[in-house]
């Protein structure tokens, strides 16, 4: 579904990827296990097409990542970023204005189904009507999320979203991640992930 080939990535004359591969098929787990400014992050913006390889091909669905077609991968993707950056409205405000933007406009959401995902992750009601300035690290990382859940699009890129929470809460994190029918590479620091099975550890 999703291959690097032989990518290779330098900034400032100093080499991240000589040439890195790998294949991720549909519905994996996958965690990115590699020491810090090894590229894990870069491997993410990457496939978004943020960043270009200075050589190697990204390939989804059979498609080359080329200008023409980022469009195609970003709206295969949800990306929940290290530092959630959200725009400082009220938390349903968010939720309706992301949710109108044209990408997005197909999926119908309610405040009702909203609620049920936010109770799931031990917000309470009161949320919506916070701003997100109001809201901790760890509360953004869950609320990020939560976002991306209702995206409900094929492939989900997770940087650290686990780590600003307990540990009841990382756990209750995993085991609902683990259980979609979706794509997803996982960068964390976290041993919640390695627990499972279900999960493939890619290291280098
Ligand atoms: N746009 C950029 N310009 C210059 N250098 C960059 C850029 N993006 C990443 N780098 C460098 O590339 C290396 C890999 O960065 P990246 O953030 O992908 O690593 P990482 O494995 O995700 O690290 P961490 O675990 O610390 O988050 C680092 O040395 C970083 O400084």
């Amino acid at each position: 579904m999703i291959q690097f080939k032989n990518i290779g990535v330098s900034f400032d004359g100093k080499t991240v990827f000589k040439d890195f591969n790998m294949h991720i098929r549909k519905g994996e787990k996958i965690l990115l296990n590699a020491p810090s400014g090894k590229g894990k992050s870069t491997l993410f913006k990457l496939l978004l097409g943020f960043n270009k390889p200075d050589k190697g091909e990204i390939i989804l669905d059979g498609k080359n990542l080329e200008k023409n077609n980022i469009m195609y991968f970003r709206k295969n993707i949800a990306y929940v970023s290290q530092d959630v950056d959200l725009r400082n409205d009220k938390v349903w405000d968010l939720i309706l204005e992301i949710f109108s933007y044209k990408s997005n406009r197909h999926i119908k959401i309610t405040k009702d189904k909203v609620l049920n995902i936010l109770r799931y992750f031990n917000f309470s009601e009161d949320i919506m009507e916070k701003k997100v300035s109001q809201l901790s690290g760890g509360e953004r990382q869950r609320l990020g999320l939560v976002i991306c859940i209702f995206m409900d699009r094929d492939i989900w890129l997770l940087d650290e979203v686990t780590s600003g929470l307990d540990k009841e809460m990382k756990e209750k994190v995993v085991d609902y991640v683990l259980k979609q029918d979706k794509t997803v590479l996982i960068i964390s620091h976290d041993r919640v992930w390695n627990k499972s099975n279900l999960v493939r550890i890619k290291e280098w």
